[in-house]
């Protein structure tokens, strides 16, 4: 479904990512496990094609998207949740799910559907529906991150590093949620960062190990 082909991509003339390659098949769920500083939050950006890479290729669905801007990459239903939320703190939950699916022209009654399927995986969510993003907790805020990516994510969707800053109970719901997924969304791959690896592992199929901006080690898990 999602292929990095060997992708180097440098930041302020620094090289950052030396040729990094993973695969997520369709369906599958893959964590790409590295230490702060290790290239994990710039792996998911040459995903979602927001730096130039100097070497490598990225496919999307079969198709050498490494050209092409990020907004078609979110249209083949590729979802990114950003380590750093980013949500509009004066639009309401809802809103903020809403944007992404309009940003794209989805018809009504398919944004209709994607949101009432967000909603019931993610009961929370209806709840705060109408609440300004701007008064979420931090834990909440990365459940709407979680949900927005769905919205568009109908292929696969990109957490960097969600469990970061949770609280312990808000760490297990999202974990809960996180295994969930699958029966809910079966069809969507999942891609996730971490540094913590015990968070991810019984959440996986597969676990990629970046360090300096190289894959070091890769392995099946045990499904959980
Ligand atoms: N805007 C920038 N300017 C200069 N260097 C950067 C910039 N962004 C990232 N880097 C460097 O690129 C490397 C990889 O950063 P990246 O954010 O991908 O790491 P990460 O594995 O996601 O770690 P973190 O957990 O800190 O987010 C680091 O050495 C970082 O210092």
């Amino acid at each position: 479904m999602l292929e990095l082909q060997s992708v180097v991509a440098d930041i302020a003339g620094a090289p950052v990512l030396r040729g990094v390659s993973l695969v997520l098949p369709p369906g599958g769920r893959v964590a790409l496990i590295g230490r702060n500083g290790a290239g994990k939050t710039t792996t998911l950006r040459a995903v979602m094609g927001l730096l130039p890479l100097r070497g490598g290729r990225v496919m999307i669905a079969g198709e050498d998207a490494t050209a092409l801007p990020a907004h078609h990459r979110t249209r083949l239903g590729i979802g990114y949740a950003p380590e750093e939320r980013r949500l509009f703190g004066l639009f309401s939950v809802r809103q903020n799910l809403l944007l992404p699916a309009e940003v794209l022209r989805l018809p009504k009654a398919e944004i209709t559907r994607r949101l009432d399927a967000v909603f019931t995986f993610l009961p929370e969510l209806a709840t705060l529906a109408d609440r300004r993003a701007a008064g979420l907790s931090g834990g909440q805020g990365k459940m709407v991150a979680l949900g927005r990516a769905l919205m568009v994510g109908t292929r696969a969707v990109l957490l960097d590093e969600p469990f970061q800053g949770l609280a312990p109970a808000l760490a297990l719901r999202y974990a809960e949620a996180l295994r969930g997924l699958h029966a809910s969304f079966p069809d969507v791959a999942l891609l996730v960062t971490e540094s913590n690896p015990s968070l991810l592992t019984p959440l996986v199929d597969q676990t990629y190990v970046i360090e300096r901006g190289e894959i070091a080690h890769d392995g099946a898990m045990a499904s959980a």
